[in-house]
């Protein structure tokens, strides 16, 4: 598992190595980490270092000291390397030990945009330390300008690697919010601990591929603000059938999905939880969307009965329901049942304080924008995506339910516990249907969860383990061309039995 911390407690972590005098040190560690990725980084795309052509931009704080330090060691190792200073003042022992290893320094003003940009395009590598934890509001002046015009210039044809220190320059340590221009990275070497500036919001997409340099500080950190899960935490909440087991004893998923009007919601809903694996679908809807449900998955056991009469684990209600008033009633009891249950779509319109946080919602920023305003809160669908970790949290604390919210990093927010966030996906899922299949996934895994005593956060794992199996078989699918919904199964069951051999072996505790 990844963890997280804000920007903030990560300053509050080096606090007392840095009173105890060890600030150089810190910094130095942090330098070396920054150069072996730039040095294997550079093996790996051109042979060797020897000749490379590097350009650090160097800010005004100790974030663009890291960078200097670093571009001073690129220069030992024969690369090319020029400063582009973003601020007329500096870490002077940094700048000097750049010069010293004979760096060349560009001033960077908004007439030296153009030179600076083209000396970045021509460069196999930019390490980027303009701004880091200490960065307030966004870049400012000829920063913000060459940031501005960096992803049209240094993003066709041949393209530089963009290596950020510690964030990139210009998005929020702590919420990863860009309230301005930022450097796009291919990836971030963060020191110390991930911030959640590089899991949250733009912050999630700005980043790149993660790294992190130990620098030391790990006793200070307290508990993380959000986790994201890897291969192994995913296997171990992943149940499998035991010998004795028979479809009751390993879990029954009910599903009151689809309407008259969207038929096939509910079938793509059946479809993926069938294929996560679980011991029966139940389906409860009208006639003819069972009839189309039991074409396409004849396994599934369909009916119109309802919520109190059907015996189930637990229950995805929502997908295409519409109007349908028979769909509503059912979200409504299943929400009321105490069972874990997955409320998408249509049924978030009947989602009101006071939930427990089995009860899972797997809003989109439009669906979270109309919940919200709904709850009293004044926000919009922008404000929500520029900052999706604040806007979930918020969500969880007002429903009392966990709240899953889908986005280019899904993010996962127990009611005052954990928050999760899954980069698992593609683009090539941001296609109708795709939600539906999110949900069946998600039902089939709290259907069969075998907890004897669930724990504060345990629905929030379950749903982040979810979002990532969701996301991972969309990117299999995506290497045979554009994601189809239905064609999203066949995907699935490879994901999770790809999953085996992440499996905790016995004895090994899962994170549960
Ligand atoms: N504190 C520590 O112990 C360590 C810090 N490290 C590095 O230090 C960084 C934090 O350094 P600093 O606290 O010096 O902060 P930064 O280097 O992030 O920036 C602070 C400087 O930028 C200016 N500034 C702030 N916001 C600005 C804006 N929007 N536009 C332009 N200038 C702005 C400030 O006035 C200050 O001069 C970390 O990100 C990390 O890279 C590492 O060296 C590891 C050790
Ligand atoms: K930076």
């Amino acid at each position: 598992m990844i963890s997280a911390y804000s920007g903030t407690a990560v300053r509050a972590a080096e606090r007392p190595l840095l009173d105890a005098g060890q600030g150089a040190e810190l910094m130095q560690r942090a330098a070396h980490g920054l150069f072996s990725f730039c040095a294997a980084l550079l093996k790996e795309r051109r042979g060797r270092m020897y000749g490379a052509s590097c350009v650090v931009l160097a800010g005004a704080g100790n974030n663009g000291a890291d960078a200097l330090y670093a571009g001073a060691r690129l220069l030992k190792r024969g690369c090319a390397t020029t400063a582009v200073r973003t601020s007329s003042s500096a870490h002077a022992e940094a700048l000097s030990a750049f010069l010293a290893a004979g760096g060349r320094v560009l001033e960077l003003s908004t007439d030296k945009t153009d030179e600076a940009l083209q000396l970045c395009r021509a460069a196999d590598l930019v390490l980027d330390g303009v701004l880091g934890t200490g960065g307030k509001g966004g870049l400012r002046g000829p920063a913000a300008h060459l940031a501005a015009l960096a992803p049209a210039r240094l993003r066709r044809g041949h393209a530089p690697a963009v290596v950020a220190c510690d964030l990139p320059s210009g998005i929020d340590a702590d919420t990863g919010q860009a309230p301005g221009p930022y450097l796009q990275a291919d990836a971030t070497v963060t020191f110390g601990a991930v911030k959640t500036g590089l899991v949250a919001g733009p912050g999630a997409e700005a980043a790149g591929h993660i790294e992190v340099v130990d620098i030391g500080i790990t006793p200070y950190l307290g508990t993380p603000a959000v986790n994201r899960l890897l291969a192994p935490d995913i296997a171990a909440l992943l149940p499998r059938p035991a010998a004795g087991d028979q479809k009751y004893s390993r879990g029954v998923l009910g599903i009151a999905a689809g309407s008259d009007t969207y038929p096939g919601a509910a079938v793509l809903a059946t479809g993926a939880a069938l294929a996560t694996g679980t011991g029966m679908v139940r389906y409860l809807g009208p006639e003819p969307v069972r009839r189309l449900i039991n074409q396409a998955h004849p396994e599934a056991v369909c009916s119109d009965s309802t919520v109190p009469l059907t015996h189930v684990q637990a229950w995805v209600a929502g997908p295409g329901a519409g109007t349908d008033e028979a769909q509503r009633r059912r979200a409504v009891d299943a929400m009321a049942s105490g069972l874990p249950c997955v409320i998408d779509a249509d049924a978030l319109s009947a989602v009101e304080p006071g939930m427990g946080e089995q009860v899972i919602l797997t809003p989109h920023a439009g669906e979270l924008t109309a919940l919200l305003n709904r709850l009293g809160e004044d926000t919009d669908r922008e404000s929500i995506e520029a900052d999706p970790l604040t806007w979930v949290r918020k969500a969880a604390a007002l429903t009392g339910a966990t709240v899953l919210l889908k986005g280019w990093a899904t993010l996962v927010a127990a009611p005052g516990g954990p928050v999760f966030s899954q980069a698992d996906a593609t683009p090539w899922l941001a296609t109708a249907g795709s939600g539906d299949t999110l949900s069946g996934i998600l039902g089939a895994m709290l259907s069969t969860a075998r907890k004897s005593s669930p724990h504060p956060g345990c629905y929030a794992a379950v749903a982040a383990a979810a979002a990532s199996i969701h996301g991972r078989a969309g990117k299999l699918a995506a290497e045979q061309g554009p994601v189809q919904p239905s064609l999203l199964p066949e995907a699935i069951r490879r994901v999770i039995s790809a999953m085996e051999q992440w499996r905790p072996g016995p004895g090994e505790a899962g994170i549960l």
